[in-house]
């Protein structure tokens, strides 16, 4: 049975590789952005560098500044490659991530870096815009352009989360299919309403890879996973807990090669470039839902996105396939964390712990390098520290040879200061130096020749198979390598020089010739049997270590986490009972207060008691007094209606009179005087007066009833 994963033990030695000349360096490729359009951009203003290219490999940065000593600062550098500010997306794929994909094609890792400073353009190389894809967009095209046309049966296979991948039987396949169709469904009715998202105007490559090893004859499948490592952990973008307030980070485990894998990572089969780009957008915008619900800033975490391709020889029938046929090679594409200072990024609180985070992740990844680079030159073996942060964990396998590395160091001259943009090319210019074994390359795809015998047996094999007994144990037969070996007949030498005792030997030697051949094999198969076991046993055995490590390391935090917490509780005791306390003093107060409060509202009643009375007393007063009045002006209305009457008499006198006098002054003169004696004597004055008025002389003014003004009192 061959062990066909394209893996390379880690614990065969670096070093033994690297000296067999098995080496090959880290490649390092310089971008330069371009100065933006806009001549008002504070960018251009601020610039205090230039570079300045010798080759396609040499560039020379210069401060604008002059240093104390009154020189204009320079320094000197080497890539694998410079790309210059005026080379398209489209060329630096082709020179970036084409070499990357014919590897992939070809059953072998690799892992492509982006470095530099917040703004110096990795995002823009990585995913670019729309109109004008970067790596990640543009690799999706080719593969799939590439190995388009040889995908093999949808959900065959299956993630088994633990980098791995599980066969599916018919029925599991059916499940699965009904299962993403029932999800298609729901996401529809979701979409329903919406606005479609415009991916249509995205320019596609279409550049396709032919190689010698992309075997028409092979089956492929593509699977994708996307994270990123934010503040030391690790979050699943296609994991749907990434929108929770406190989404739950995923643990790095050591898989039974002892390669480091993400544990219960969301694994998803994509069949086209775009189902691809899709997962990925909803990736980025889970991560953007993320920070603005966490307030935190995408930028300051590093992603990676990792396409795996999985392949088998068609010649292998469906039903007797198993993992061991399967050949997995992945691209892991990895977008850094802007790599300013602290000072730099003028940031503050909870944003001085990212930045420190992400500087200490970066810093680790720098140290990495630097031990690789310090015990190749000078033939030691200083413990390289990929424990300490989860990054460089991640990736450790593949500075033990697991696969290629590149890194594209990316930078903006015309923005950034110099320092950091030195910090910068140092760190690329180290990286480059470092050397890291090559990579093994997978054996090739082809299966073993079976005829329907061997398939007929090899599936009975299965059957009987124990699921958890060691397979390559039990092909072990310690039996058959110590059977009789047919002994050397020394009668047989008697009959030397007859021609029939010669050919009997002849035959007999020919015997033990093939046997001893026969043997020979066994001993080399079960040699190799022994071989894989202890190989397995050894993988087993570290793996077992390192979970234990871990295991020990996650239990000592537990145990830290718990002493934190017990000090936490013990505060938290001692405020409850401080706060009790102030309860209770409140509680008394309180009371104290409530009977105040009631003595209070008894003196209020009472003297609205008293109010109320003394406004029913002022009340009957004031009734009698109204009452003392309205008698009083009628007495006074009855005086006056006397007195009125009294006038009115008088004036009816008058008038009577008058009417008399009147008469009297239309009867004959002589008559009248001897009949009315009255007519001749003198007037008394009031006659006059009435006489006076009624011929319309006005009479003197007479004076008013002087009635004094009524006040009343209340
Ligand atoms: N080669 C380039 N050509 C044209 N524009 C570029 C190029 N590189 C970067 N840019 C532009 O520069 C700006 C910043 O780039 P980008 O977002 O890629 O920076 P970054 O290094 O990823 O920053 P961060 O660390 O914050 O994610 C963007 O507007 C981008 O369009």
């Amino acid at each position: 049975m061959a062990l066909r994963t394209p893996m390379k033990k880690t614990q065969i030695g670096s070093r033994d590789l690297l000296a067999n000349g098995g080496g090959c360096p880290v490649e390092v490729f310089c971008r330069l952005r371009p100065p933006k359009q806009n001549n008002n951009d504070e960018e251009t203003d601020n610039s205090s560098s230039s570079v300045r290219i010798s080759s396609s490999t040499e560039l020379t940065l210069y401060s604008s500044e002059n240093a104390k000593n009154g020189q204009i600062r320079e320094s000197h550098y080497e890539f694998s490659h410079i790309l210059t500010d005026d080379v398209s997306q489209s060329a630096a794929f082709k020179e970036l991530a084409i070499p990357l994909l014919d590897d992939l094609i070809q059953g072998k890792n690799s892992v492509l870096f982006t470095y530099g400073i917040t703004g110096s353009g990795k995002t823009y190389t990585m995913m670019g815009p729309l109109s004008n894809p970067g790596l990640i967009p543009r690799s999706f095209d080719v593969l799939f352009n590439s190995i388009g046309s040889y995908l093999g049966k949808e959900y065959l296979l299956r993630s088994d989360r633990q980098n791995g991948y599980e066969i599916q039987t018919e029925a599991d396949i059916l499940l699965e299919r009904q299962r993403k169709e029932i999800q298609m469904a729901k996401n529809n009715n979701n979409q329903r309403g919406k606005m479609p998202e415009t991916t249509n105007t995205r320019i596609l490559d279409m550049t396709s890879i032919w190689n010698a090893q992309l075997n028409e004859n092979c089956s492929y499948f593509v699977f994708v996973t996307f994270v990123e490592i934010y503040n030391n952990y690790i979050y699943d973008l296609f994991d749907d807990d990434i929108l929770n307030k406190a989404p739950q980070s995923k643990q790095l485990r050591d898989d039974n090669r002892g390669r480091p894998y993400i544990r219960d990572v969301k694994e998803i089969e994509v069949r086209s470039s775009e189902e691809a780009i899709g997962l990925l957008n909803m990736g980025l915008k889970r991560r953007r839902i993320a920070h603005t619900q966490l307030n935190t800033e995408s930028s300051r975490s590093h992603s990676v996105l990792s396409m795996r391709l999985v392949q088998y020889h068609n010649d292998i029938p469906m039903t007797s396939l198993t993992k061991d046929d399967l050949i997995t090679s992945t691209i892991h594409l990895v977008d850094l964390a802007g790599s300013e200072r602290v000072n730099r990024a003028k940031t503050v609180g909870e944003r001085v712990k990212e930045a420190s985070n992400i500087n200490s992740s970066l810093m680790v990844l720098r140290q990495c390098f630097e031990i690789l680079r310090e015990n190749q030159a000078q033939c030691t073996s200083k413990m390289v520290p990929y424990r300490e942060s989860k990054l460089t964990s991640f990736f450790k396998s593949y500075f033990d040879g697991e696969g290629r590395i590149r890194m594209i160091l990316c930078v903006n001259p015309t923005a950034d200061g110099y320092e950091e943009i030195q910090h910068a090319l140092k760190f690329g210019e180290l990286t480059k130096d470092v050397m890291v074994p090559r990579a093994l390359p997978p054996p090739p795809p082809v299966p073993p020749k079976m005829n329907r015998g061997h398939v007929a047996l090899r599936e009975i094999d299965n059957q009987q198979q124990q699921p958890s007994a060691p397979v390559l144990f039990t092909e072990f037969n310690a039996q058959a390598l110590i059977a009789p070996f047919p002994s050397l007949e020394y009668s047989l030498l008697d009959g030397v020089g007859d021609d029939e005792a010669m050919l009997t030997l002849e035959q007999h030697l020919r015997r033990r010739i093939d046997e001893r051949h026969r043997l020979n094999i066994l001993i080399h198969e079960q040699h190799d049997y022994l071989h894989k076991f202890t190989f397995e046993l050894v993988s087993d055995y570290d793996s077992t270590i390192s979970d234990h490590d871990e295991l020990a390391k996650e239990n000592e935090q537990q145990s830290k986490a718990i002493r934190h917490l017990q000090t936490r509780i013990k505060l938290l005791e001692k405020s409850q009972n401080d706060f009790y306390k102030t309860t209770n003093q409140m509680e008394r107060e309180n009371k104290t207060l409530k009977s105040k409060i009631e003595d209070r509202n008894n003196e209020i009643k009472a003297s609205k008691a008293e109010r109320r009375k003394d406004k029913i007393d002022f009340e009957n007063k004031l009734k009698i007094k109204i009452n003392e009045l309205e008698q009083q002006y009628l007495n006074e209305l009855k005086t006056r209606e006397i007195q009125m009457r009294e006038l009115e008499r008088q004036h009816d006198d008058k008038l009577n009179i008058i009417r008399s006098m009147a008469a009297t002054a239309n009867t004959p003169t002589n008559e009248n005087v001897y009949q009315n004696p009255l007519s001749v004597r003198k007037r008394c004055p009031s006659e006059e007066r009435i006489l006076q008025e009624a011929s319309g002389q006005s009479p003197s003014p007479r004076q008013a009833p002087a009635v004094p003004p009524k006040r009343f009192r209340m």
